[in-house]
This record gives C-alpha cells, sequence and structure tokens, in this order.
C-alpha cells in the first residue's frame, strides 16, 4: 500500500495521461455505464413485459410500450459496448502513440553512449512490454473500475430515492464486492503476487547458471540433483499460483452469492412497494431480474485489483527510467571547439559508492599528440577513456577538451571524438553505406580516397560489386585486419581531431597487427591519438606513454625516456617484445 501511495505521487506515465483527453474519457465512463444500464433495463423491461403479459392484456397495445423498450435496450446493449470498445481503444491508442515517442526518446537519452550502462535492445525490449501492460492496465483495470463506481452509485441512490432503507442495504451489499474484495484482493493476492515473483526471478537466475554450466553438471554427475532441484522449486510456484487461483474462485462465488442476496433484497423491495396491486405486481420480477446483467460490472472490479501488482512494476520501471532519462537530457547549450588540447586536473573517480578508480591524476594532451596509456586489467584505462567521452563524470577535479567538459559535449560528440574499439561492427549493406556510417555527406570519390588511405582500394575493385557490394555477403570473408581498416575508414570519413583507439588490434595475429597500427598512425598523423593497449607492439609509433596503476599515473614519458629512467618499464619491454603486458 506504502508502494501505491509513493507511485501515485511521483507518476508520470498514468495519471498526467488521463488529464488528457478527458473529454474522450468521460465518453468512454458514459458508453460504458450506458452498455450496463442497457442490459440491466433489458432484463427490467423483459421481467416487467412476462409478467404483463401473463395477465392477458386485452389487447397488444396494453404491451406496445414494454415490448419497445425491450426491442431498444436489446439492440443498445451491443451498439453501446461496441462504441464503448471503439472509443476507449481509440483513446489508449493515442495515449500509447505518445508513449512510444517518449519510449523513445528515453532509450536514445540513456544510450547515447558508445559505453552505454545499459543494453539498448534489453531495455527497449524491457520497457515496450512494459507499454502493452499499460495498454492493458486502462483497458482492464481504470474503465471498468470507473464504470463500476458510477453504476454501483446509481443505483443504490436510483433505489434509496424509493426506500432508504433498502438503498443502505444496497450500498452495504454491494460494497462487499466493489469495494471489500478487491482490497482483500489486494493484501492476499497481492502478497503472494510478490511471492511469486521472487520465487520466478530466483528461478530464471539458476535456471540460466545451469543451462550455462550445463555441461559441468553433467560431468559431476549431478544431473539428477539439478532436476529435482529445479522440480521442488516449479512446485513451489505452482502451489502460490494455485492458491490464487482458488482465493479468485471463492471470491467470484461468494460475489455471485452477494448478488443473489441483492437480488431477493430487491424482489422483497418491490414486492412491498408494488406488489399490493394487481397492476404493480408486475414490477416486481422487472427490479429482481435488472440486478443480473450488472453483476459483471462489479465483479471485473475485483478482477482488475488482482492484476494491479502486474502493472504496478512496469509503472515503477518506466517512471524510475524516465527520472533518470531527465537527468541525462540536461545538458541541452552546445559549445563549438576552436582547439582540441585536452587537459586533466587532479581528477578522482569511483564508480556510485565503489572506491576510486582513479584519484588525483593530472595530465596534458596537446592536439595532435600521440598517446599510449599502459596498465593492468582494471588498472582504470577504459574509465580513463570513458571520462573523456563524457560518458562519466569526476567526482573530483576536471577534464577538458578545448576548455569544455566533454559532458557538454555530448549531443555532438562525434564531431570532436571517433573510437575505433576491438570489434567494429559491419552493418548488413553495402561497403558504401558502411563508410559513411562516419560521413553521410561523403562521396564516392572521398570513399575511395579514404580507402586507398587504409589500404583496402585493391580488395574493394576485387568485389562483385565494388563500393555496392553487400557486406553480409562477404562480412565474413574480411579477415580481422581487414575489417579494422574498413572501421578506420569510416573514421577518416567522420574527421575528427581526436580518435581514441581501445585495443583495436586485439585478437589479430603479431604481423597484422603490425601492420594494422602502421596504417593507423599513418593516416592519422594530424590527429591527437589516444590508445588503449595491453601490447607494447607499436609502441615507438607514439609520442608519450604513461602507465597507470594504484589509480594513478605511475610512469609517464617518451619511449626513449622511460627506457632511460625505468627498469619497470624496460622490464616490461624485455617481457613484452610483442607479447603480452598482463595476459
Ligand atoms: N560500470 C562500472 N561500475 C562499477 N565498477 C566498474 C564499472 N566499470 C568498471 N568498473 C571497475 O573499475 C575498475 C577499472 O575498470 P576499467 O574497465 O577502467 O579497467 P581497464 O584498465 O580498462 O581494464 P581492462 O584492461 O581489463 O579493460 C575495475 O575494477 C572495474 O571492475
Amino acid at each position: 500500500m506504502q508502494n501505491l501511495k509513493k507511485l501515485i505521487r511521483t507518476d508520470s506515465w498514468v495519471i498526467p495521461y488521463l488529464k488528457t483527453y478527458k473529454g474522450l474519457l468521460a465518453l468512454i465512463v458514459f458508453l460504458g455505464f450506458m452498455t450496463v444500464f442497457s442490459g440491466g433495463a433489458l432484463m427490467f423491461t423483459s421481467g416487467f413485459l412476462i409478467s404483463r403479459s401473463a395477465q392477458r392484456p386485452e389487447n397488444i397495445l396494453m404491451v406496445y410500450v414494454p415490448i419497445v423498450l425491450t426491442r431498444a435496450f436489446g439492440i443498445g446493449r451491443p451498439s453501446f459496448r461496441y462504441a464503448e470498445r471503439l472509443v476507449s481503444h481509440n483513446w489508449v491508442l493515442r495515449i500509447v502513440s505518445k508513449f512510444r515517442k517518449r519510449l523513445f526518446q528515453l532509450v536514445e537519452a540513456n544510450t547515447k553512449s558508445i559505453y552505454a550502462k545499459t543494453q539498448t535492445g534489453d531495455m527497449l525490449n524491457v520497457l515496450a512490454n512494459d507499454l502493452d501492460k499499460i495498454e492493458n492496465f486502462y483497458l482492464r483495470l481504470v474503465f471498468p473500475t470507473i464504470i463500476g463506481f458510477v453504476l454501483y452509485l446509481f443505483i443504490t441512490v436510483g433505489v434509496g430515492i424509493f426506500n432508504p432503507f433498502v438503498g443502505l442495504y444496497l450500498l452495504i451489499l454491494i460494497g462487499m464486492i466493489t469495494v471489500l474484495a478487491p482490497l482483500v484482493t489486494l493484501a492476499v493476492n497481492g502478497a503472494r503476487d510478490y511471492q511469486k515473483k521472487q520465487l520466478e526471478a530466483n528461478m530464471y537466475t539458476r535456471v540460466t547458471d545451469a543451462v550455462m554450466g550445463l555441461e559441468d553438471w553433467i560431468l559431476a554427475g549431478r544431473t539428477a540433483e539439478l532436476i529435482a532441484q529445479e522440480k521442488q522449486h516449479l512446485s513451489d510456484i505452482w502451489m502460490l499460483t494455485r492458491r490464487q487461483k482458488h482465493f479468485t474462485w471463492w471470491r467470484t462465488f461468494l460475489s455471485e452469492l452477494v448478488i443473489g442476496l441483492a437480488a431477493l433484497l430487491l424482489l422483497w423491495f418491490a414486492d412491498v412497494r408494488f406488489g399490493d396491486t394487481s397492476f404493480g405486481v408486475n414490477w416486481v420480477a422487472a427490479f429482481a431480474l435488472a440486478i443480473f446483467p450488472m453483476s459483471d460490472a462489479f465483479i471485473s472490479i475485483a478482477t482488475g485489483a488482482e492484476e494491479l501488482p502486474r502493472y504496478q512494476d512496469s509503472i515503477e520501471r518506466l517512471n524510475h527510467y524516465s527520472t533518470d532519462a531527465v537527468q541525462v537530457a540536461e545538458p541541452v547549450q552546445q559549445p563549438t571547439l576552436t582547439q582540441y588540447d585536452i587537459q586533466i586536473n587532479a581528477l578522482s573517480f569511483a564508480y556510485e559508492d565503489d572506491q576510486n578508480v582513479l584519484t588525483n591524476i593530472s595530465l596534458a594532451i596537446p592536439a595532435q599528440q600521440k598517446l599510449a596509456i599502459l596498465g593492468q586489467s582494471g588498472a582504470g584505462k577504459t574509465t580513463l577513456l570513458k571520462l573523456l567521452l563524457g560518458d562519466e563524470i569526476p567526482q573530483a577535479g576536471s577534464i577538458s577538451i578545448g576548455g569544455v567538459s566533454p559532458a557538454a559535449l555530448l549531443a555532438n560528440r562525434a564531431r570532436y571524438l571517433a573510437v575505433l574499439d576491438q570489434h567494429p561492427y559491419l552493418f548488413a549493406s553495402s561497403v558504401a553505406n558502411n563508410l559513411r556510417l562516419g560521413n553521410l555527406q561523403a562521396t564516392d570519390e572521398e570513399l575511395w580516397t579514404a580507402l586507398r588511405k587504409v589500404r583496402l582500394t585493391h580488395l574493394v575493385e576485387s568485389l562483385p560489386e565494388g563500393l555496392n557490394t553487400p557486406m553480409t555477403e562477404m562480412g565474413q570473408r574480411f579477415s580481422g585486419g581487414e575489417q579494422q581498416r574498413f572501421a578506420l575508414a569510416r573514421i577518416l570519413l567522420q574527421d575528427a581531431p581526436i580518435v581514441i583507439l581501445d585495443e583495436p588490434t586485439v585478437g589479430l595475429d603479431p604481423i597484422t597487427e603490425r601492420a594494422v597500427l602502421e596504417i593507423i598512425f599513418e593516416v592519422l598523423a594530424e590527429k591527437t591519438v589516444i590508445w588503449v593497449t595491453h601490447h607494447l607492439t607499436g609502441i615507438e609509433l607514439v609520442d608519450k606513454i604513461i602507465f597507470i596503476e594504484n589509480q594513478t599515473i605511475m610512469l609517464s614519458g617518451t619511449l626513449a625516456e622511460l627506457m632511460n629512467s625505468s627498469a619497470r618499464f624496460n622490464g616490461l619491454l624485455e617481457m613484452d617484445h610483442g607479447a603480452l603486458i598482463q595476459e
């Protein structure tokens, strides 16, 4: 309940939308009400008609009005229902189209980065499912609940005008279905739902683990144990589901019983009120029958409440991510850089509440410098790149490119920073389209110039359709080195002044590695290059080397300086010789 209150207070996905299109919402409630009212009125007029006809009216005209009304309500009921469905789906679709746009903006804001914390596809999938649930939330919970309550008020007030005591009894009786049953459902089934979700989440993790490590279970000869364990968990979940179903069955049964009692009450009321004249007696069946078609409208309130916990999760998730998105989306003003010197001053950084990854780092990277960043796995090299890209913000100190913080450059970061990482992606499109990812306006001539620089002209000329050859067919045929060179050509077309190399040669054989590095440094001669690497192959191609250890820059200098001054570095060079520093 506390959670529910908090959700209502902080919600930005449900309540604000109820206020939009208020007119349509009122129309939905009206049509929904008229559907149920027509159902009740149909039974009412039918009841009257049957009783009146049993008295053998002398003339058909004596029952003409009830006949017309029976027909009118008979046609009215499905017509109102159809109109109500049409309008409510129209309302929901309008809202959902707004939702989808908002969802897209929110995912986009959260995943602008190459090193994004959340996997875009996963997030989109989860949130798109949540949106579907919100659609149902309106159609299965919000609308039926409002319609049910309006009807509840109408009946109790309507009967109360004739006889306040009977009105009060009805208020209490039907209140058991419309108020008490949903509250009890929330308390009982809500707790079970929570328990079930916990069990299912644990089981999901365990089964995923088990499937991933299936070989080990088989080799250890413990498959029977694994199956028994999972069977037990499945049976726990099944027990909870069964209890929930039992509860629902009992709730529906008791609700129907209450409706039966209400019908008896109305029977008695009609008898006392109208039963003493030969004409008045015709109303008795009319009143008693009218309540039955309305029972669905009352019972569906509790059915909606049963589904609330499921919707609640989805709404909470959407609200949670939208708050995050607002935080990410704030810096709007986009400064233009005139120079590209990078300056890092006394920078410290930690991930959330963890201990510092980097402490008190100061470093100047003048434009066009070639810098290599070395360090053991987990030293903080990638973290430094994230700070440079503006994906993370330092807790202390500062980092700037041309005097501007990288976070302020996010929206047009591609103008200033390009990244070549371990696995550049070649899309299922033509060679030309893959290259134009770097620059949509590039002419064919510019594509060929870039290809020539990275020494791929010959290869592309030999492809069946040259620049228009689809990469899907050929993608797998390209070697790792060729793929890296295609990505490099893309970067050349992008023409950003600063290029980040995140271990681009991992997995290449030493000869290809050297060749690729030589090409990279040759074509990027006029750019600033920041190169994270584990290997010392090609280290002589850079102007400066830094070595990160214990959260700080342990060594720094040119290759010659480090070779002259650092026994540690010479040890690494000796160990490496084209091999590895830390593996
Ligand atoms: N998103 C994150 N949340 C919390 N801790 C993180 C996160 N990313 C990295 N870390 C931690 O920060 C430290 C530095 O990680 P980082 O990826 O920067 O190291 P690295 O030097 O690039 O390592 P490698 O060479 O293996 O890629 C590690 O201890 C890592 O576990």
